[in-house]
């Protein structure tokens, strides 16, 4: 097994000055390895986003190390970190460029990581393959290429951040309860969606969800966060015997 990612003793203290300091992410170790697809669950405040924001750098942590590829990240700046990590929110208005039209949208997201200027050769160039991944959702994407993504449904304009977030296979995808915001038909498909996307392009992901079943039928890991620490970590076999009575379980365990 490859590691892609590894958090030693991440820890992150919030002191505001009045309350007693707290440890919103105490002492996470977790080493996501090339392929897993992990699905994360907590109750709210659990510190599942948290754990994401360390990741990906918006948040420091207080202590502790975070290794990517072998390299120490740990003082690496967000948007250096944006070469390697994609994150998918729960908004879909977070992920596209309301006034940029899909196909500059898909463009700029080509360039992840990189320069960030659009030339119009590049866009002509593309623009084949541009419809073609749009194509393959099934939710009439592909007809509004040249729209705004302002303009877009809800459920497109998330398919269009899958998309974009997967386009240049990451080493690293966050879902963030990327669902969450839709009806449950547009929830459903867009599951599918990435599911497909993740295993087509052998991505590694983890995906925060509160959806118990999502948690079950999808990856190959499964993590139950609880007031900043990792509760449980279930791997391939130990995970497919779960049941969601079993999760419930769990679940009414760890929460208070
Ligand atoms: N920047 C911050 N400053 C102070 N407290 C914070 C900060 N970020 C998160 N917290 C607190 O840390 C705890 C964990 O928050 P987090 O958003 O990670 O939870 P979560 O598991 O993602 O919850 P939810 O399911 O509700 O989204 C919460 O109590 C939250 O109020």
């Amino acid at each position: 097994m490859t590691p892609v990612l590894t958090i030693q003793n991440g820890t992150k203290i919030i002191q505001n000055g009045v309350d007693e300091p707290r440890n919103i992410l105490n002492k996470i170790n977790l080493t996501i390895n090339k392929g897993d697809f992990i699905t994360v669950l907590g109750g709210n405040g659990a510190g599942k986003s948290t754990l994401f924001n360390a990741i990906t750098g918006t948040l420091s942590l207080s202590s502790g190390t975070v290794t990517l590829g072998g390299n120490d990240m740990t003082h690496l700046r967000e948007e250096k970190r944006a070469a390697y990590i994609s994150r998918v929110f729960q908004d879909p208005k977070m992920g596209t460029a309301p006034r940029m039209t899909v196909e500059e949208n898909m463009l700029l997201a080509l360039h992840r990581g990189k320069k960030r200027t659009l030339k119009k050769r590049e866009l002509k160039e593309n623009r084949d393959y541009f419809k073609e991944l749009c194509a393959q959702i099934g939710n009439g994407l592909e007809r509004h290429m040249t729209s705004p993504a302002g303009n877009l449904s809800g459920g497109q304009r998330q398919a269009l951040s899958l998309l974009m977030a997967t386009m240049t296979k990451p080493d690293l995808l966050l879902l963030d309860e990327h669902t969450a915001a839709l009806d449950p038909k547009t929830a459903r498909q867009l599951m599918t969606l990435t599911n497909e996307r993740i295993q087509e392009n052998q991505l590694t992901c983890l995906m925060i969800t509160h959806r118990m079943e999502d948690a079950l039928t999808y990856g190959n890991r499964l993590i139950l966060l609880e007031k900043g620490e990792i509760k449980l970590d279930l791997h391939a076999q130990e995970k497919a015997k779960l049941t969601l009575p079993d999760l419930l379980l769990f679940f009414e365990e760890t929460e208070d």
